[in-house]
């Protein structure tokens, strides 16, 4: 027998960049980050590095003929549906990479790439001036603030400074820059686009504000940046929603960043699939959680309005990606019950207080609302980690402070209550399995008082 072949169409994407045999940027990040888009990644090979975490250490940049015959072999056979590119190494190869792009009537993206994270040059001296002719074919050029100051002559130290120079490129010959703030000193990066409105001849600003993490651990961030933004574009959003959509998309790459090698590891190019991969495993968690909770009739333990128990995927960010009790665990004539499943996005107080913590403290994954009466506190001495105290007007404010000077992970927290909230304590822990001792724990040491 054989069954009908269901083939998918995905759009095509091509990076022409370098290889990183340390597989957090080049094109190893590209591909990733391309096939994460759910878009179909082809390749032009310009150099191979020998790179780590700690730096490069040889260069062997192609000959320009079969760079130009990769390109020639994936245009003339896709239909490809944007370019980008990274690495180009030499005036040569940005040369050829020109004549190619001189042909191609899609959107291309240009990484003018010169510096590793590891403050290795991937660009010989001098090439810097022979972008200027590939700009003319760029829909987007995306320099870091020390890219910028290289192309157009300009101290790039502030967010006016990173317009002037993103008008500079634009004047250069491209359609628009988007010049990044991640060099730029200031709690929040701030990413500059310059758009050229040929219409009225005048350009167009935009800023991208999110909060900056504190890492250095940014290898591949550019070029997941640049092939994110070419992904969306070949998926045909337009520029402005696929910068967003990039810049959204590599924040959180970067927040969740792979602890790989000596160095100060890579950026994670798969983490949203792996985030919505988690949420089936984190809510069987969960639901094995509460399966003990009622077999073990935690009710000493159970609020006046209810216990709540919730687990965040590794990745989560928000309370989508975050997994609750539907309603509560509440006490009944014959045990505690709940009459609504676990699933995500419940949005409870206790799924954003979780989330508050995870801002201090990331390995925190599960969390439980417990009764906070004077057994209850007695019986949190005998937890296996410490017990915080936190204050505030609202559920989040009061696991903000309790964490303000926390240095490790908090086993409880204790919330005196406020207005419109019932004095409560939060069991908290990186793993179901920790979440589930603590909390039968508890019971174990209320019920044999
Ligand atoms: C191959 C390659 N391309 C780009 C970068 C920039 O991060 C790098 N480190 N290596």
């Amino acid at each position: 027998m054989t069954r009908t072949h269901a083939p998918v169409s995905l759009p095509v994407t091509l990076t022409i960049a370098g290889s990183d045999s340390g597989g957090g940027a080049g094109i190893q990040a590209d591909l990733k980050t391309i096939e994460a888009h759910d878009a179909f990644g082809t390749s032009a090979i310009t150099a191979t590095t020998a790179q780590n975490t700690t730096g490069v250490k040889d260069i062997n940049v192609l000959p320009t003929d079969h760079i130009a015959a990769q390109y020639d072999a994936v245009v003339d056979d896709f239909d490809v549906g944007a370019i980008k590119t990274g690495m180009l190494a030499t005036a040569a190869v940005i040369e050829t990479v020109t004549d190619c792009l001189a042909e191609f009537d899609g959107p291309v993206v240009v990484d003018p790439v010169m510096v590793a994270a590891t403050g290795d040059r991937l660009l010989s001296e001098d090439a810097e001036a022979a972008y200027e002719a590939l700009f003319d074919h760029a829909t987007l050029v995306t320099p870091n603030a020390d890219e910028a100051e290289l192309l157009t002559d300009r101290t790039v130290d502030s967010v006016d400074a990173a317009e002037a120079a993103g008008r500079d490129i634009v004047d250069l010959g491209a359609n628009a820059a988007l010049v990044k703030g991640g060099h730029i000193d200031g709690d929040d990066v701030v990413d500059t686009l310059v758009i050229d409105e040929s219409a009225t001849d005048a350009t167009h600003t935009e800023g991208f504000s999110h909060p900056r993490i504190d890492t250095d651990a940014t290898h591949g961030s550019g070029c997941t940046l640049s092939s994110a933004i070419a992904a969306r574009l070949a998926h045909e959003e337009t520029l402005t929603e696929a910068v967003a959509g990039g810049v959204a998309f590599m924040e959180r790459a970067v927040r969740y960043g792979i602890d790989a090698g000596e160095g100060p590891g890579s950026v994670h190019h798969l983490v949203e699939m792996r985030e919505r991969a988690d949420r089936e495993a984190t809510t069987a968690a969960v639901e094995r959680i509460v399966a003990r909770l009622v077999e073990t009739n935690v009710e000493p333990l159970v609020p006046a309005g209810g216990m709540n128990v919730v687990g965040a995927t590794r990745y989560a960010e928000s309370a989508a990606e975050v997994v609750g009790v539907d309603g509560r665990l509440s006490q009944t004539r014959t045990g505690i019950r709940h009459n609504a499943g676990v699933r995500s996005g419940v949005g409870s107080d206790l799924a954003h207080q979780l989330l508050a913590a995870r801002e201090v403290f990331p390995a925190l994954r599960f969390a439980a609302t417990c009764r906070l009466d004077d057994a209850v506190e007695q019986a949190l001495d005998t937890l296996d980690g410490a017990v915080v105290r936190g204050s505030g007007a609202s559920a989040t404010e009061v696991v903000a402070t309790a964490l303000d000077d926390a240095d490790v992970p908090p086993a409880a927290i204790i919330d005196a209550g406020g207005a419109d909230r019932q004095p409560a304590v939060i069991v908290a822990a990186p793993t179901a399995a920790t979440l589930r001792k603590r909390l039968v724990g508890l019971h174990d040491a209320l019920i044999t008082e």
